[in-house]
């Protein structure tokens, strides 16, 4: 569907600041140099491309981008994306942020050109894309969506950092994080994650909500899986006040049933009531997401995050599966030694069905 779109805009590099002709130079500057500089946490700059961000997501999370919240004090090199229709929404965005005076805005690169849009990339935020509609499950949007994760993927591979590190969240944000991962394949697989914090989210303010506890007081839920029905919300592993959930809750049927029903199709909810699917808090799980990637989980805790499976606990290699996963440094790892119950596997086994699936559709063509 989006094949008609290859008329690119290309657009101006928008040196940000008082010395804007400085800036620009400095931008250029800073791109070559870029090339044979491996990112680490000591540079002071990231250069981060936000894709659909013309798009009701990408106007949410900007600002929180923008104030710190995913990167510390960085300067932000903002690169970004959207087709060429977008472009003069795109523009829009572009002055509110030159309005939004943001001491950590060091430049703007706007366009559709993803080849442009991802040079020397150290962190790329993939939510262009459709969003589903009422009637639809997540997994009808892979024929239109996916294919634009294939061209991206081309794009990312050529020009992004090897280093790059890359968050999906258009939908279906796995398969979609898998098709770009398989397609970019001189970055590893390890900097490739998808959006599954906003199920975590979700699943832990229910258990406050349940609990009559504060949002803080609940941790280690898990979200195994897929972003999508099957997905399996698990409070085996997750205390509320220190306490075991299940002990706290003392409430098998509820959550058993209603609370993963109610994780698993909260995104229907929101959709059915809004008459369109969840912006504001996906674009606080995004940041939430990149955070934790970045800056590092707290000590005993963990979180949701779709990643590379590597066959731990038994799902198959080569899927991006949601895990729980401590990180630090912009790492992950994969928490392990978990004991997995026979309800919980057989929940396990649905979801990897239904991203094996996906898979088998995805690279069909
Ligand atoms: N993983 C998650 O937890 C969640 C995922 N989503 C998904 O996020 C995506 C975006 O949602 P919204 O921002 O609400 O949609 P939106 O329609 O407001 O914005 C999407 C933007 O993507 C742009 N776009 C389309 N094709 C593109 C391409 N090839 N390159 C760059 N940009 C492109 C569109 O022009 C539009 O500006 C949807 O796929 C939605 O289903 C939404 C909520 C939660
Ligand atoms: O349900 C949708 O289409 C949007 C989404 O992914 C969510 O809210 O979790």
């Amino acid at each position: 569907m989006f094949s008609k779109f290859s008329q690119y805009f290309t657009k101006k590099t928008f040196g940000y600041g008082s010395l804007s002709l400085l800036s620009l130079v400095g931008i250029n500057h800073q791109l070559q140099k870029s090339k044979t500089t491996v990112y680490s946490k000591e540079n002071d700059e990231i250069n981060v491309c936000v894709t659909g961000a013309a798009g009701q997501i990408g106007y949410a999370f900007l600002p929180l981008l923008l104030t710190g919240q995913c990167f510390g004090d960085k300067k932000i090199n903002l690169r970004l994306l959207d087709v060429p229709q977008a472009e003069s929404i795109l523009q829009g965005v572009e002055l509110e942020l030159q309005d939004g005076a943001y001491p950590l805005l060091k430049s703007i690169k706007t366009g559709s050109n993803e080849s442009i849009l991802f040079q020397d990339v150290d962190v790329a935020v993939f939510i262009g894309g459709f969003p589903r509609k009422p009637g639809m499950e997540r997994k009808d949007l892979l024929t239109i969506n996916g294919n634009i994760f294939k061209k991206q993927g081309q794009a990312l591979d050529t020009v992004a950092k090897k280093t790059c590190k890359s968050l999906v969240v258009a939908n279906p944000a796995n398969t979609n994080c898998l098709i770009l991962a398989e397609t970019a394949k001189s970055i590893p697989k390890q900097n490739f994650s998808a959006l599954t914090r906003l199920d975590h989210n979700r699943a832990i303010s229910q258990i406050a909500l349940k609990a009559g506890c504060s949002i803080t007081d609940v941790k280690n839920v898990i979200i195994w899986g897929n972003h999508s029905t099957t997905q399996y919300p698990d409070v085996n592993h997750g205390t509320v006040l220190g306490k075991r959930i299940r002990q706290f809750i003392n409430d098998e049927a509820y959550l058993n049933n209603a609370f993963i029903e109610r994780v698993q199709k909260r995104g229907g909810e929101v959709l059915a009531a809004r008459k369109n699917s969840s912006v504001m808090s996906a674009a606080n799980a995004v940041k939430d997401h990149l955070h934790d990637w970045y800056f590092g989980t707290k000590s005993g805790e963990f979180v949701s995050m779709a990643v590379y499976s590597d066959g731990s606990y038994g799902v198959p290699k080569g899927l991006i599966f949601s895990y729980p996963v401590t990180c630090s440094n912009f790492n992950y790892k994969i928490v392990q030694g978990l004991n997995i119950d026979e309800f919980s596997k057989e929940k396990i086994r649905i979801t990897t069905e239904e991203l094996l699936s996906e898979k088998a559709d995805a690279f069909s063509a």
